[in-house]
């Protein structure tokens, strides 16, 4: 559970990272080229299983937006969570009040499941401004600024979460969140944001993601 320090910026589109820096037990990557913050126990235990049991209750294969060939690029099972349900309509508050961003502006949650051998191929989260889709998932929203992302489980072996071109990799742990910008400090596209869900070498994976946008989502 998260102790929020202060009330959340009203209506902010952006989060600012000195007011995540300032929740309690945040920890921020040591990096230049990425702002990425750690918080372990922002969910707990129960919500984690609450999580879990929804994913594998309505999961289906997970694709990519801007298809390159691989069909082994991305190899876990997806799930949109219903919002309407108030236990994830809680969550999803909480995402929302950690990154101080206005909730229109944040994608619906969804949840990932990985089993052994599964994987997400070193990718970023916003869309390639250049790529033949970016019209079709960006004109309305923007793009994607910030990240969430929370493990809700440990696999026995394996499932880190690589940031390669920073050489920083996250362990999977109960609760944990993962915040960062996909930006530079100039507001573009930041390549050093790239990073690898590795795959699962024992036992299951399962994390949500959370994905802001530049502009009201719905
Ligand atoms: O599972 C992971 O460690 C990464 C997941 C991810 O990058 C994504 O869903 O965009
Ligand atoms: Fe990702």
């Amino acid at each position: 559970m998260t102790d929020l320090t202060a009330a959340p910026p009203a209506l902010a589109t952006d989060a600012d990272p000195a007011w995540i820096a300032a929740h309690p037990r945040v920890q921020r990557v040591p990096s230049r080229a990425l702002t990425l913050f750690i918080q372990r126990r922002f969910l707990t235990a129960d919500e984690c299983v609450g999580l879990i049991d929804r994913i594998d209750a309505k999961r289906r294969p997970s694709t990519i937006a801007d298809a390159n060939g691989d069909g082994y690029f991305r190899t876990s099972e997806t799930c949109d969570l219903d919002h309407d349900d108030p236990f994830v309509a809680v969550i999803n508050a909480r995402l929302d009040a950690f990154a101080g961003i206005a909730s229109p502006h944040g994608e619906p949650i969804q949840g990932q499941r990985y089993d052994v051998g599964q994987e997400f191929k070193a990718h970023t989260d916003y869309f390639d401004p250049k790529g033949s889709d970016y019209a079709q998932y960006c004109s309305v929203a923007g793009n994607r600024t910030w990240t969430l992302m929370v493990y809700l489980n440990e696999p026995a072996a394996g499932g880190a979460t690589r940031f390669t071109k920073i050489g920083k990799t996250v362990q999977p742990e109960t609760g944990k969140l993962l915040a960062w910008n996909n930006r530079d400090g100039a507001g573009a596209p930041n390549p050093a944001s790239l990073h690898h869900g590795m795959k699962v070498r024992s036992g299951l994976k399962h994390v949500i993601t959370k994905w802001y946008r530049e502009r009201p989502w719905g």
